[in-house]
């Protein structure tokens, strides 16, 4: 008994394939390119070789891109679902708009929730956003653009900052362009979420996605690094779907 998991996110679709204790036979996460309906196309072979009993999908990728993966999954004759926001959910409350949330925001902070801490998600993907629950009640919280999107934003929108590649290693002022930007916007990240820890000092901070090990490197604030939050909330909220029926 195996179920797939799929995170379809702004930059890369990651699945895992999971047995019935939850334990990750195998696991892959690939950058789409904007076209995560034709890479799933192409994994569909895949998918189908691996022979799980059900397959449980995140996707912030829009209706549109949805219809397209919900059309390719159906072709594999194997029970799938897309996960929305519950506003009612047995484990989590939010204050948050339910119809504006993001899917992997509220199964990030699924994968997560403790109703004996204060906790705060840092998910550091396309988008970084940062998620406050206290108690297991979502406060609410921040979207920025991740440092790749903000170093595209001043290549398109300035004359002469053409900066397109680059490591983001230091906070230190830069005496040149390309140090000046990748450490501008390094330090833009790092002390907002350092302001973020100085506002809420009794929270545990959990970083997860693909940049939280780079991000991590900078913060002198304790915090854990969770990898697979979201497969931690998909495998939860279809835990809990199970036993509430
Ligand atoms: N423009 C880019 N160039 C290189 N790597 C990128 C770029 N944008 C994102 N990434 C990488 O892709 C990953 C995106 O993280 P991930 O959590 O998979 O995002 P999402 O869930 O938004 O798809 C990060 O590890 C980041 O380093
Ligand atoms: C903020 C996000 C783009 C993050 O997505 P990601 O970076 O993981 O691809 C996604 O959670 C989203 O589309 N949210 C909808 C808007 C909101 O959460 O208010
Ligand atoms: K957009």
């Amino acid at each position: 008994m195996s179920n797939l998991w799929l995170d379809l996110g702004n930059t890369r679709l990651k699945y895992w394939l999971a047995d019935d204790i939850g334990q990750i036979i195998t696991s892959d996460a690939k950058q789409h390119l904007q076209a995560p309906a034709e890479l799933l196309i192409g994994l569909t072979d895949r998918f189908s070789a691996l022979a799980p009993e059900f397959i449980g999908v995140s996707s912030v990728l829009g209706e549109e891109v949805n219809a397209q993966v919900a059309e390719s999954l159906a072709s594999l004759a194997i029970p799938f679902e897309f996960v929305h926001v519950d506003a009612h959910h047995p484990l989590l409350t939010s204050d948050y708009d339910a119809g504006q949330l993001g899917v992997d925001r509220w199964l990030q902070i699924l994968g997560a929730v403790d109703r004996k801490k204060r906790q705060c998600i840092v998910g550091c993907g396309t988008a970084l956003t940062i998620d406050l629950v206290d108690h297991a009640h979502h406060l609410g919280g921040y979207i920025f653009p991740s440092i790749y999107l903000q170093r595209e934003a001043l290549f398109s929108g300035t004359k002469q900052i053409s900066i397109s590649e680059g490591t983001f290693t230091s906070i230190s002022e830069g005496v040149n362009t390309s140090d000046a930007v990748h450490r501008g916007i390094l330090l833009s990240i790092v002390g907002a979420i350092n302001e973020i820890t100085r506002r809420n000092p009794n929270y545990e901070f959990t970083l997860t996605g693909g940049d939280a090990p780079l991000l991590a490197q900078h913060l002198n604030h304790p915090i854990h690094i969770k990898d697979s939050l979201l497969l931690n909330g998909l495998m939860r909220y279809f835990d809990q779907q199970n036993e509430s029926r």
